[in-house]
């Protein structure tokens, strides 16, 4: 049986805007394996929840033109009617965003929100708040027996993205994505809703496909990265790997910037000069401008993707050579 679960094939997605298209993802090809914690990691604006939106069929609607294939199970998601994918949604990908105000209704408990969400798989009403209880427990909500009656607006962040944890929990998805979950949260908070996503990974063996602008959480909690920049994924494949390992220039100025010994929050703007928009399509590395080893042909040409070793992809023209070192 296939281990790969969902697979981007040169996915590229342009938006339409007033002075022509803004292309902000080009050429992303990446795989996630059942139960395996994939993070893309990039500056802000780089493209990222673009990507995850596109996998669910969400993104606004109206302005993008999208390209490649989104295979999940074998199936390109982009073939699915509307109401395939709603039956795809929730059941077999779950998502949780960083605001998790945005996703629940503030006129009803949370309990009952969770609950109906359960009875969505046909299972009856007291069974359902029995369930309830139990995964606000599983997320370690504190006091769940009456947290369950309360309001959105009566809980803290943390508390929140619990339960949106557990309403992607009671339907019990192969493939979890989690758009910057922990961003508006404190550090302590922080960790304990990536101990309860390693949990989800080890217990129902969930795929997590993990979006962030934080190299450390990437650390903690990966099992392989893609690192994204400008819209491009420039480099991919086994955490520790790419650690140890760096290969695309952009990659290596994001390892520099990594102080030592920490666990703390480590952000990325930490590199001169900021993310271009791509608003004109023309040949050669999005990284050029801020790369400290471009030459006169990256300027010129787009680089290749090169294969490093195994599952560990490049996309430059130094991948694999000394001028960089
Ligand atoms: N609906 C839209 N119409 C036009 N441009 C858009 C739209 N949504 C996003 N963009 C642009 O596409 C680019 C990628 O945005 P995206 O939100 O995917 O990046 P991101 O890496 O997730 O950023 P952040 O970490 O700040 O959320 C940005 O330049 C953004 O301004």
């Amino acid at each position: 049986m296939s281990k790969e679960l969902l697979k981007l094939e040169h996915l590229s997605i342009d938006y339409r805007v007033k002075d022509g298209y803004l292309s902000a993802v080009n050429d992303v090809s990446c795989t996630i394996n059942k139960g395996e914690i994939f993070a893309i990691v990039g500056e802000s604006g780089c493209g990222k929840s673009t990507v995850a939106h596109s996998i669910m069929n969400l993104l606004p609607g109206g302005n993008e033109e999208i390209t490649g294939k989104i295979i999940f199970k074998g199936k390109d998601l982009r073939t699915c009617s509307e109401k395939q994918m709603e039956a795809i949604r929730g059941k077999e990908i779950g998502m949780i965003f960083q605001n998790p105000l945005d996703s629940l209704n503030p006129v009803y408990t949370v309990g009952s929100q969770v609950s109906e969400a359960i009875m969505l798989d046909k299972v009856d009403k007291r069974e359902a708040w029995n369930r309830v209880v139990n995964l606000f427990r599983d997320v370690k909500m504190p006091d769940a027996d009456e947290r369950v009656n309360s309001f959105p607006h009566e809980l803290s962040g943390g508390m929140r993205q619990r339960v949106m944890i557990a309403m992607m929990l009671s339907r019990n998805p192969e493939l979890l994505i989690a758009d910057e979950p922990t961003t508006a949260l404190d550090v302590t908070i922080e960790a304990q809703i990536l101990d309860i996503m390693k949990g989800l990974k080890e217990k129902y063996n969930t795929a997590i496909m993990l979006i962030t602008h934080n190299f450390g959480l990437v650390a903690e909690i990966a099992d392989r990265i893609g690192v994204m920049y400008a819209g491009e994924m420039v480099e991919s494949g086994d955490v520790f790997e790419i650690f140890e390992n760096p290969v695309h220039p952009y990659t290596r100025l994001l390892m520099q910037a990594l102080p030592r010994k920490t666990k703390a929050e480590i952000r990325l703007q930490t590199i001169d000069g900021s993310v271009p928009r791509i608003t004109e399509k023309k040949p050669g590395c999005r990284f050029a401008n801020r790369c400290p080893y471009a030459l006169e042909k990256c300027f010129q040409e787009d680089p290749p993707v090169v294969n490093i070793q195994g599952d560990h992809f490049c996309r430059c023209y130094l991948a694999g050579k000394d001028e960089k070192k």
